[in-house]
């Protein structure tokens, strides 16, 4: 079944597996995965059995299986690992502690890991949003390296976004945003190359545009990756709507008050 099973080996192990899943708290991150992907499914997010999130607490990550409707998944559904177990430092052979009996873990599951072991995040969360979609499709009729990444500033909405891992504060209504866009391979794995790059290319990035998909957005915490991909969502279904009004994303607007 594609690539993922020939190119990825997975390793079972742990006493009482189930414990790591099994919470009446409805913030563990086996419960809020499959709560979070049904309010994204309500969104178009994760339709089809696309997209999905993933969870890390400190060295335990939570993954969704592959190829199941995202917003139907239960508990029981999902798959953990702890990172310090994982001997393949490009996680491509991965060892989970938990494993549902049925399923292959999401094929997202190692662009879900750069962004936990590149950027210490808390969440990442992957959408097939048309609005994603479309804003690669609109940078794709450009030339050059300005097709390879969107800009956009004097939105209120970029206040939603942090300056960067490690740094404090967000974004102004002047700053300009840019999320960097990659192109899509056939196979979802493959992408993280592509994705890792962009990562270094783009130190302060919360995000990563993958062209006629959709995107790859983290955050320090769950509450952050998901107000960040509110936010992005927000921005592009605004630059596309923009562009039909024949609107530029990038502005000059003089600054009124005191700049802080
Ligand atoms: C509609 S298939 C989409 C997949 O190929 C992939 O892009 C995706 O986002 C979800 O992969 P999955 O392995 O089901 O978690
Ligand atoms: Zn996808």
């Amino acid at each position: 079944m594609g690539s993922q099973s020939n190119r990825t080996k997975v390793v079972m192990s742990a006493d009482k597996p189930d414990d790591l899943i099994t919470s009446d708290n409805p913030d563990h991150p086996a419960n809020l995965i499959p709560s979070l992907c049904a309010k994204f499914w309500t969104l178009g997010w994760v339709t089809g059995t696309g997209g999905g999130c993933s969870i890390r607490e400190d060295d335990l990550v939570y993954i969704a299986p592959s190829g199941v409707q995202k917003e139907l998944m239960k508990p029981t559904d999902i798959y953990v690992l702890s990172l310090a177990a994982q001997t393949d430092p490009t996680l491509r052979q991965r060892t989970y502690l938990r494993s549902p009996p049925c399923y292959k873990p999401s094929q997202c599951t190692p662009l879900f890991l750069a962004a936990f072991t590149r950027r210490g995040a808390g969440c990442c969360i992957h959408t097939h949003s048309h609005w994603a979609v479309l804003v690669t499709l609109l940078l794709e009729q450009q030339q050059g390296d300005s097709s390879k990444v969107f800009e956009i500033n004097n939105i209120e909405q970029i206040k939603g976004f942090g300056r960067g891992m490690g740094k404090t504060g967000n974004l102004g209504y002047h700053d300009t945003l840019r999320i960097p866009v990659i192109e899509n391979t056939p196979h979802e794995e493959d992408l993280t190359e592509f994705l890792e790059e962009a990562m270094e290319q783009y130190p302060d990035t919360y995000a990563v545009l993958v062209r006629r998909h959709g995107v790859y957005v983290w955050g320090d915490n769950v509450h952050k990756a998901k107000t960040q991909c509110e936010s992005l969502d927000y921005l592009f279904q605004l630059a596309v709507e923009m562009k039909q009004l024949g609107l530029p994303w990038i502005s000059q607007v003089t600054p009124v008050g005191p700049q802080r």
